[in-house]
């Protein structure tokens, strides 16, 4: 298949698929939480509702006159605007949905409710659950454990933690399809290869979701700074709220502050990890492209420098998965190198499977996991890959 082109972008146009119902189950569900989540006023909850329908029933409307981003979004919208929002593509809409949401409840604009990110309640409960309690406790006895088992471990709670998004959670809940787990490729040995204890590696770790994702991203840098798998990290977080559950620097805060109010190994962690953010060892980067929609291939030079200067680049999560290989139905054997040879420097995907997109399946797991699964395994959740290009 010719490089980029020919593999059709991901819309919503076809009932049915997983991308409509995005946008026709779960944003319902996601406003009739964000009207409950804050005492809003009634111009942000009809606002809520104006987008809610514009988006199932309507044309792309372009952002407020007024807002500081909208020459950017007039820019990324240019071939969007005035189309329905079930016929542009999922990327960009699904993104341009989330910037929306900020506008109807006056996130940006000087005035009471800038800076209120709407999904910090639901982040927040999510901390104090009780799964979050237990995977903080076993990481006690995980302590006991040989450096190197630790470490796989470790990578593997921040593999599956990509499993707690809460945005996904809106509908995955009924399924029933929680318990069938596996990973489907799994190049963690090429991983480690590239990140050996007692090297001199900069990682860099492009966050997802917030909360019991985050505590397992943390937990696992911590291990990696610790064992000088890596020299520094440098985390990338989003600038502002996106994606219901995507990690900002407020949501770090948060996991830092619940880790040393934790017991045991957890506490020690948030310990290291303060001091190594005092020490420059962990840096934390917001930069804007982490909210743009589009794939990680039409990234800025400061962004591409940033990527280069890295060691390994680890993406986590489904979202950044369908940035970095770009957000279209390629045939699944299309191979991981060749869809992420623009990015300098070594890339590693590390996500669990909440959406269509899939490269670089061998045929005979794409066809056992069809046969098995029928479409479900794309989109469930249920089952999780590594992929790494060196
Ligand atoms: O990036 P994440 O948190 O792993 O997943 C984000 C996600 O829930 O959002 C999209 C649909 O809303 C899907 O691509 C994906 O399942």
């Amino acid at each position: 298949m010719p490089e980029g082109t020919a593999a059709p972008v991901i819309t919503c146009s076809e009932p049915g698929s997983f991308s409509r119902g995005v946008f026709t189950e779960r944003h319902p569900q996601l406003i009739e939480q964000l009207h409950k989540a804050l005492p809003y006023g009634p111009e942000q909850h009809r606002a809520l509702d104006t987008l809610l329908s514009e988006s199932i029933h309507g044309v792309i409307q372009p952002l407020a006159e007024a807002a500081h981003d909208r020459d950017q979004w007039d820019i990324w919208g240019q071939d969007h605007y005035g189309t329905p929002w079930l016929e542009a593509p999922f990327l960009w809409a699904e993104s341009y949905f989330y910037r929306r949401i900020l506008q109807a409840v006056g996130y940006f604009p000087q005035g009471p409710w800038q800076g209120i990110d709407p999904f910090r309640p639901l982040k927040s409960a999510e901390l104090g659950t009780p799964e979050t309690g237990e995977e903080l406790s076993a990481l006690d006895l995980l302590a006991t454990r040989p450096a190197d088992e630790q470490a796989r471990a470790l990578l593997q709670g921040s593999l599956w933690g990509n499993r707690a998004d809460l945005g996904f959670r809106m509908t995955s809940a009924a399924t029933g399809d929680a318990g069938d787990s596996s990973l489907i490729a799994d190049d963690s040995g090429l991983l480690w290869s590239l990140l050996p204890a007692g090297g001199d590696a900069d990682l860099c770790l492009v966050a997802d979701n917030a909360g019991r994702e985050l505590l397992a991203d943390l937990a696992l840098v911590d291990h990696l700074l610790r064992h000088r798998h890596a020299r520094r990290v440098v985390l990338q977080l989003k600038p502002y709220p996106y994606y219901v559950s995507d990690a900002t620097t407020a949501d770090l805060i948060d996991c830092l502050h619940h880790l040393l109010r934790s017991q045991g190994a957890a506490a020690g962690i948030g310990e290291r990890l303060w001091t190594a953010m005092g020490e420059g060892r962990l840096t934390v980067r917001t930069h804007p492209f982490s909210c743009a929609p589009l794939p990680y291939s039409d990234m800025p030079d400061d962004l591409r420098q940033e990527f280069a200067r890295a060691t390994l680049t680890v993406m986590k999560g489904d979202l950044n998965y369908r940035r970095l290989v770009g957000d279209r139905m390629w045939p699944p054997t299309t191979p991981f190198a060749d869809r992420t040879a623009y990015l300098p420097g070594p890339v590693a995907a590390l996500r669990t499977l909440k959406s269509d997109v899939i490269v670089g399946l061998d045929q005979h797991t794409e066809t056992a996991l069809h046969t098995a699964h029928g479409q479900r395994w794309r989109t469930s959740g249920t089952h999780a890959l590594i992929q790494v290009r060196r």
